[in-house]
Protein backbone atom coordinates (compact mmCIF):
# COMPACT_ATOMS: atom_id res chain seq x y z
CA UNK A 1 0.00 0.00 0.00
CA UNK A 2 1.12 3.72 -0.69
CA UNK A 3 2.59 5.55 1.97
CA UNK A 4 0.82 8.59 2.72
CA UNK A 5 1.78 11.60 1.72
CA UNK A 6 3.05 14.56 3.48
CA UNK A 7 2.12 17.99 2.88
CA UNK A 8 4.27 20.21 5.24
CA UNK A 9 2.32 23.76 6.47
CA UNK A 10 4.84 26.51 7.03
CA UNK A 11 2.57 29.14 8.35
CA UNK A 12 3.99 29.11 11.61
CA UNK A 13 8.10 29.91 9.77
CA UNK A 14 5.52 33.71 9.12
CA UNK A 15 4.25 33.81 12.88
CA UNK A 16 7.61 33.93 13.76
CA UNK A 17 8.79 36.17 11.23
CA UNK A 18 6.12 38.53 11.66
CA UNK A 19 6.24 38.27 15.62
CA UNK A 20 9.43 41.74 15.28
CA UNK A 21 8.27 42.66 11.91
CA UNK A 22 12.05 41.45 10.27
CA UNK A 23 12.57 39.54 7.57
CA UNK A 24 13.25 36.16 8.95
CA UNK A 25 12.70 33.60 8.90
CA UNK A 26 12.11 33.49 5.50
CA UNK A 27 9.01 30.87 4.35
CA UNK A 28 10.78 30.70 1.08
CA UNK A 29 13.72 29.08 2.57
CA UNK A 30 11.41 26.87 4.97
CA UNK A 31 9.68 25.51 2.07
CA UNK A 32 12.91 24.63 0.25
CA UNK A 33 14.52 22.71 3.12
CA UNK A 34 10.99 21.41 3.53
CA UNK A 35 10.52 20.10 0.35
CA UNK A 36 14.54 18.77 0.22
CA UNK A 37 13.77 16.85 3.46
CA UNK A 38 11.06 14.99 1.62
CA UNK A 39 7.97 17.18 1.78
CA UNK A 40 6.00 15.93 -0.81
CA UNK A 41 3.61 19.64 -1.06
CA UNK A 42 3.72 22.65 0.75
CA UNK A 43 0.78 23.99 2.74
CA UNK A 44 0.00 28.11 3.22
CA UNK A 45 -2.63 29.48 5.07
CA UNK A 46 -3.31 33.18 3.53
CA UNK A 47 -5.73 34.26 6.04
CA UNK A 48 -7.95 37.17 5.94
CA UNK A 49 -5.96 39.14 8.80
CA UNK A 50 -2.23 37.90 7.26
CA UNK A 51 -1.50 37.10 10.76
CA UNK A 52 1.27 34.95 9.28
CA UNK A 53 1.76 33.74 5.68
CA UNK A 54 1.63 37.66 3.55
CA UNK A 55 0.64 38.11 0.07
CA UNK A 56 4.30 38.66 -0.81
CA UNK A 57 4.91 34.87 0.91
CA UNK A 58 2.06 33.31 -1.67
CA UNK A 59 3.85 35.24 -4.68
CA UNK A 60 7.40 34.26 -4.23
CA UNK A 61 6.48 31.07 -3.01
CA UNK A 62 4.59 30.18 -6.48
CA UNK A 63 7.56 30.75 -8.23
CA UNK A 64 10.16 28.97 -5.48
CA UNK A 65 8.21 25.45 -4.57
CA UNK A 66 9.55 22.62 -6.24
CA UNK A 67 6.88 20.29 -5.34
CA UNK A 68 3.00 21.15 -5.56
CA UNK A 69 1.52 24.22 -3.69
CA UNK A 70 -1.55 23.98 -1.41
CA UNK A 71 -3.22 27.55 -0.99
CA UNK A 72 -5.66 27.44 2.03
CA UNK A 73 -8.14 30.23 1.86
CA UNK A 74 -11.58 31.26 3.10
CA UNK A 75 -14.18 31.03 0.41
CA UNK A 76 -14.40 34.77 -0.54
CA UNK A 77 -14.11 36.47 -3.48
CA UNK A 78 -11.03 38.46 -2.46
CA UNK A 79 -9.24 34.82 -1.90
CA UNK A 80 -10.30 33.46 -4.82
CA UNK A 81 -9.02 36.29 -7.14
CA UNK A 82 -5.68 35.51 -5.52
CA UNK A 83 -6.64 32.20 -6.13
CA UNK A 84 -6.93 32.51 -10.34
CA UNK A 85 -4.09 35.02 -10.12
CA UNK A 86 -1.35 32.50 -8.49
CA UNK A 87 -2.50 29.22 -10.03
CA UNK A 88 -1.72 27.08 -7.42
CA UNK A 89 -1.81 23.34 -7.62
CA UNK A 90 -4.55 22.54 -4.89
CA UNK A 91 -6.78 24.78 -2.87
CA UNK A 92 -7.94 24.03 0.22
CA UNK A 93 -11.16 25.78 0.97
CA UNK A 94 -11.26 26.39 4.96
CA UNK A 95 -13.64 28.05 7.60
CA UNK A 96 -12.01 31.45 8.76
CA UNK A 97 -13.20 33.91 11.70
CA UNK A 98 -10.53 36.52 12.62
CA UNK A 99 -10.97 36.11 16.50
CA UNK A 100 -9.73 32.27 16.11
CA UNK A 101 -6.99 31.47 17.12
CA UNK A 102 -6.67 28.56 14.61
CA UNK A 103 -9.29 26.75 13.07
CA UNK A 104 -11.71 25.61 14.70
CA UNK A 105 -13.74 23.59 12.68
CA UNK A 106 -14.95 21.80 8.86
CA UNK A 107 -16.25 24.39 6.34
CA UNK A 108 -20.26 23.54 6.92
CA UNK A 109 -20.85 22.74 3.27
CA UNK A 110 -23.80 21.63 3.55
CA UNK A 111 -25.46 24.70 4.46
CA UNK A 112 -23.65 26.88 1.67
CA UNK A 113 -23.92 24.00 -1.09
CA UNK A 114 -25.18 26.66 -3.65
CA UNK A 115 -22.23 28.95 -2.86
CA UNK A 116 -19.61 26.16 -2.32
CA UNK A 117 -20.56 24.31 -6.21
CA UNK A 118 -19.77 27.57 -7.32
CA UNK A 119 -16.63 28.71 -5.61
CA UNK A 120 -15.52 24.72 -6.52
CA UNK A 121 -16.53 25.15 -10.52
CA UNK A 122 -15.03 28.49 -10.28
CA UNK A 123 -11.46 27.59 -9.50
CA UNK A 124 -11.86 24.39 -11.35
CA UNK A 125 -12.53 26.00 -14.07
CA UNK A 126 -9.07 28.07 -13.83
CA UNK A 127 -7.38 24.97 -13.25
CA UNK A 128 -7.09 24.24 -9.50
CA UNK A 129 -7.58 21.21 -7.72
CA UNK A 130 -10.15 22.26 -4.83
CA UNK A 131 -10.24 20.89 -1.86
CA UNK A 132 -13.03 20.77 1.23
CA UNK A 133 -11.75 21.07 4.30
CA UNK A 134 -14.34 19.36 6.55
CA UNK A 135 -15.61 17.40 9.57
CA UNK A 136 -15.66 13.43 9.09
CA UNK A 137 -19.39 14.24 9.17
CA UNK A 138 -21.47 11.97 6.61
CA UNK A 139 -23.65 14.70 5.64
CA UNK A 140 -20.74 17.08 5.21
CA UNK A 141 -19.10 14.26 2.89
CA UNK A 142 -22.35 14.63 1.00
CA UNK A 143 -22.00 18.00 0.31
CA UNK A 144 -18.51 17.90 -0.66
CA UNK A 145 -19.01 15.35 -3.27
CA UNK A 146 -22.21 17.62 -4.57
CA UNK A 147 -20.34 20.69 -4.18
CA UNK A 148 -18.05 18.98 -7.17
CA UNK A 149 -14.58 19.00 -5.35
CA UNK A 150 -12.28 16.32 -6.25
CA UNK A 151 -10.87 16.31 -2.54
CA UNK A 152 -11.55 16.31 1.10
CA UNK A 153 -9.28 16.96 3.91
CA UNK A 154 -10.52 15.80 6.91
CA UNK A 155 -10.21 17.75 10.18
CA UNK A 156 -8.52 16.11 12.54
CA UNK A 157 -9.16 19.06 15.16
CA UNK A 158 -11.10 16.76 17.65
CA UNK A 159 -9.07 14.14 17.59
CA UNK A 160 -5.85 15.78 18.46
CA UNK A 161 -7.12 17.79 20.97
CA UNK A 162 -9.11 14.60 23.43
CA UNK A 163 -7.51 11.29 24.66
CA UNK A 164 -8.84 8.21 25.72
CA UNK A 165 -12.40 6.89 24.89
CA UNK A 166 -13.60 10.71 23.51
CA UNK A 167 -9.85 9.98 21.15
CA UNK A 168 -10.74 6.93 20.27
CA UNK A 169 -14.32 7.45 19.14
CA UNK A 170 -13.03 10.74 17.31
CA UNK A 171 -10.29 8.16 15.11
CA UNK A 172 -13.46 5.94 14.37
CA UNK A 173 -15.24 8.41 12.83
CA UNK A 174 -11.97 9.95 10.55
CA UNK A 175 -11.73 6.19 9.83
CA UNK A 176 -15.08 5.66 8.80
CA UNK A 177 -15.50 9.02 7.06
CA UNK A 178 -12.40 8.07 5.24
CA UNK A 179 -13.81 4.75 3.73
CA UNK A 180 -17.22 6.52 3.03
CA UNK A 181 -15.86 9.44 1.02
CA UNK A 182 -13.28 7.34 -0.44
CA UNK A 183 -16.56 5.07 -1.54
CA UNK A 184 -18.21 8.50 -3.29
CA UNK A 185 -14.77 8.50 -5.29
CA UNK A 186 -13.06 11.41 -3.51
CA UNK A 187 -9.49 11.62 -2.41
CA UNK A 188 -9.22 12.18 1.38
CA UNK A 189 -6.42 13.55 3.15
CA UNK A 190 -6.32 14.91 6.32
CA UNK A 191 -4.91 17.80 8.99
CA UNK A 192 -4.92 19.94 12.11
CA UNK A 193 -3.32 19.59 15.40
CA UNK A 194 -1.66 16.20 14.29
CA UNK A 195 2.05 15.70 15.76
CA UNK A 196 4.83 13.25 16.19
CA UNK A 197 2.85 10.91 18.55
CA UNK A 198 -0.90 11.03 17.23
CA UNK A 199 -0.01 10.69 13.80
CA UNK A 200 0.21 7.11 12.96
CA UNK A 201 -3.35 6.14 13.49
CA UNK A 202 -4.39 9.08 11.37
CA UNK A 203 -1.60 7.36 8.72
CA UNK A 204 -2.85 3.92 9.23
CA UNK A 205 -6.10 4.58 7.86
CA UNK A 206 -5.75 3.17 3.98
CA UNK A 207 -8.18 5.63 2.20
CA UNK A 208 -5.80 8.80 3.44
CA UNK A 209 -4.03 10.43 0.67
CA UNK A 210 -1.84 13.17 2.17
CA UNK A 211 -1.89 14.56 5.57
CA UNK A 212 -0.99 18.37 5.99
CA UNK A 213 1.16 18.95 9.07
CA UNK A 214 2.53 22.23 10.11
CA UNK A 215 2.61 23.43 14.10
CA UNK A 216 3.98 20.31 15.54
CA UNK A 217 6.89 19.98 12.37
CA UNK A 218 7.85 23.78 13.19
CA UNK A 219 7.46 23.54 16.99
CA UNK A 220 10.19 20.45 16.41
CA UNK A 221 12.26 22.61 14.24
CA UNK A 222 12.93 24.56 17.07
CA UNK A 223 15.45 21.47 18.58
CA UNK A 224 16.22 19.61 15.49
CA UNK A 225 16.28 22.07 12.85
CA UNK A 226 13.59 21.68 10.27
CA UNK A 227 14.96 19.57 7.77
CA UNK A 228 15.25 16.78 10.56
CA UNK A 229 12.02 17.53 12.01
CA UNK A 230 10.39 16.80 8.55
CA UNK A 231 12.46 13.74 7.96
CA UNK A 232 11.16 12.36 11.25
CA UNK A 233 7.87 12.33 10.20
CA UNK A 234 8.07 11.61 7.31
CA UNK A 235 9.45 8.44 8.64
CA UNK A 236 6.37 7.85 11.16
CA UNK A 237 4.35 8.26 7.67
CA UNK A 238 6.31 5.42 5.84
CA UNK A 239 5.66 3.19 8.74
CA UNK A 240 2.38 3.61 9.59
CA UNK A 241 1.21 1.46 6.82
C1 LIG B 1 -7.08 24.45 8.11
C2 LIG B 1 -6.11 24.08 9.14
O1 LIG B 1 -6.36 23.29 10.01
C3 LIG B 1 -4.75 24.67 9.12
O2 LIG B 1 -4.15 24.33 7.94
C4 LIG B 1 -4.81 26.16 9.24
O3 LIG B 1 -3.73 26.73 8.54
C5 LIG B 1 -4.73 26.51 10.70
O4 LIG B 1 -4.61 27.89 10.79
P1 LIG B 1 -3.27 28.48 11.43
O5 LIG B 1 -2.12 27.96 10.61
O6 LIG B 1 -3.49 29.97 11.32
O7 LIG B 1 -3.23 27.97 12.84
N1 LIG C 1 -4.86 21.71 7.16
C1 LIG C 1 -4.00 21.36 8.27
C2 LIG C 1 -2.67 22.02 8.11
O1 LIG C 1 -2.31 22.48 7.04
C3 LIG C 1 -1.75 22.07 9.25
O2 LIG C 1 -2.43 22.17 10.47
P1 LIG C 1 -1.50 22.16 11.80
O3 LIG C 1 -0.64 20.93 11.73
O4 LIG C 1 -0.67 23.41 11.76
O5 LIG C 1 -2.48 22.11 12.95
Amino acid sequence: MNPVLLGVNIDHIATLRNARGVAYPEPVQAAAIAEQAGADGITIHLREDRRHITDRDVRLLAETIQTRMNLEMAMTSEMIAIAKATQPEFVCLVPEKREELTTEGGLNVADQLARSKDVVAELSEAGILVSLFIDADKRQIDAAHAAGAPFIELHTGHYAETSGAEQQQALKQLQEGAAYAASLGLTVNAGHGLHYHNTQPIAAIPEIYELNIGHAIIARAVFSGLAEAVREMKLILQGAR
